[in-house]
């Protein structure tokens, strides 16, 4: 069997995947794995790494956690091609669970993560950006620079997000902190370009880079994404009221924001952003840097154990009292 390496972010949630993660750990019983929990922010990413170098075999590696965790699982280890990458949502956001169409319930995917152990890994994108400052990283999920990195920002750092989280309201903290920031931010003008297509735009509110649909806690940002078509997709807010940004705000959770003129559109394989003054980026949800800032796919990237596949039709393992065996053999169908 694949060795299997557990990255728990104990402080994901507000503290809640902890407790995810013991529910879980009791079911695994005599099973066979390693866990490490991250002690700081971009310790998920040193431990992956480490893993990665120090294991020449194949290897299984479960990011437990948002998508702050699963950012960095993946950025540890997605030059290596005997690292799979697994998941287990356990964030406040989980828009990456979402995206991929991976099972919501932690247990679902622990069932199908050791169902499909020996199985072949799918081979996903991954955007990759350069800012000025001479920073690169990568994003499985999306990158925004403007008005979306402010909201990223506060909520990572506020009282209001801890407090949701805590009554099981954590997504709603990326709605209520965008509505409070609407009033304060003041859109600029950026240069795009997007495989050679230059256009500028005034008074843009954000640019988006999406390499899934969902971002932010289920906003259906970008909902022609697709992680394995080897294109990344664009999308400019510009020239509009606050009235009208929140009325196009609440048709993006059904995806219906692109019909609006104030939002274009791009695909491409190379992107940048260039703006009139720095503007703040994230990279699935975390802070990165200021524009400008370059981007390219790097198609087929790393490699994800997708426990989607299995969810929803078969499982071949044994349940007993809520407990994990491979034991004991079942009926493929
Ligand atoms: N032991 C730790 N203490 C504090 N922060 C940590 C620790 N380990 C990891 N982190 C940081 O916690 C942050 C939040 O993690 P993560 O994004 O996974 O959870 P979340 O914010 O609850 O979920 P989501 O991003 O899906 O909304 C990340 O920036 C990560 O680097």
């Amino acid at each position: 069997m694949k060795p299997l390496i557990f990255i728990v972010n104990p402080a994901a949630k507000n503290g809640a995947c902890l407790k995810v993660w013991e529910k879980m750990e009791a079911m695994l019983g005599g099973l066979q794995y390693d866990v490490y929990f991250s002690k700081y922010r971009g310790h998920a990413k040193e431990l992956a790494e480490k893993f990665a170098k120090k294991l020449a075999e194949p290897v299984v590696l479960v990011a437990v956690g948002g998508d702050g965790t699963i950012h960095e699982v993946i950025n540890g280890v997605h030059h290596f091609s005997h690292v799979t990458v697994a998941y287990i949502p356990a964030g406040s956001g989980n828009d990456f669970a979402r995206g991929y169409r991976l099972p919501k319930k932690p247990q679902a995917c622990i069932r199908a993560i050791f169902g499909m152990l020996e199985e072949s890994p799918s081979a996903y994108d991954l955007g990759h950006f350069f800012t000025a400052g001479g920073k690169e990283g990568y994003f499985v999920n999306s990158l925004g620079a403007g008005f979306d990195a402010v909201i990223s920002e506060r909520a990572n750092r506020s009282k209001l997000k801890k407090w949701l989280n805590r009554v099981l309201l954590g997504k709603l903290a990326y709605v209520l902190i965008l509505v409070l920031e609407l009033f304060k931010y003041r859109p600029v003008t950026v240069e795009i370009a997007a495989d050679g297509v230059k256009k500028v735009f005034r008074r843009t509110w954000l640019v988006a880079v999406s390499n899934q649909p969902y971002y932010g806690g289920g906003m259906k940002i970008s909902p022609v994404a697709d992680p394995s078509d080897g294109m990344l997709n664009m999308i400019v807010v510009h020239d509009l009221s606050r009235l009208k940004l929140l009325l196009i705000f609440f048709t993006v959770f059904l995806g219906k924001h692109e019909y609006f003129k104030e939002v274009s559109t791009f695909t491409g394989t190379k992107m940048s952003v260039i703006s009139s003054t720095p503007l703040l980026v994230h990279a699935d949800g975390e802070i990165v840097g200021r524009t400008p800032i370059e981007l390219k796919i790097c198609p087929e990237g790393w490699n994800l154990l997708n426990t989607g596949r299995i969810a929803s039709g078969f499982s071949p393992l044994f349940y007993e009292n809520d407990k994990i065996s491979l034991t004991k053999k079942v009926k493929k169908r």
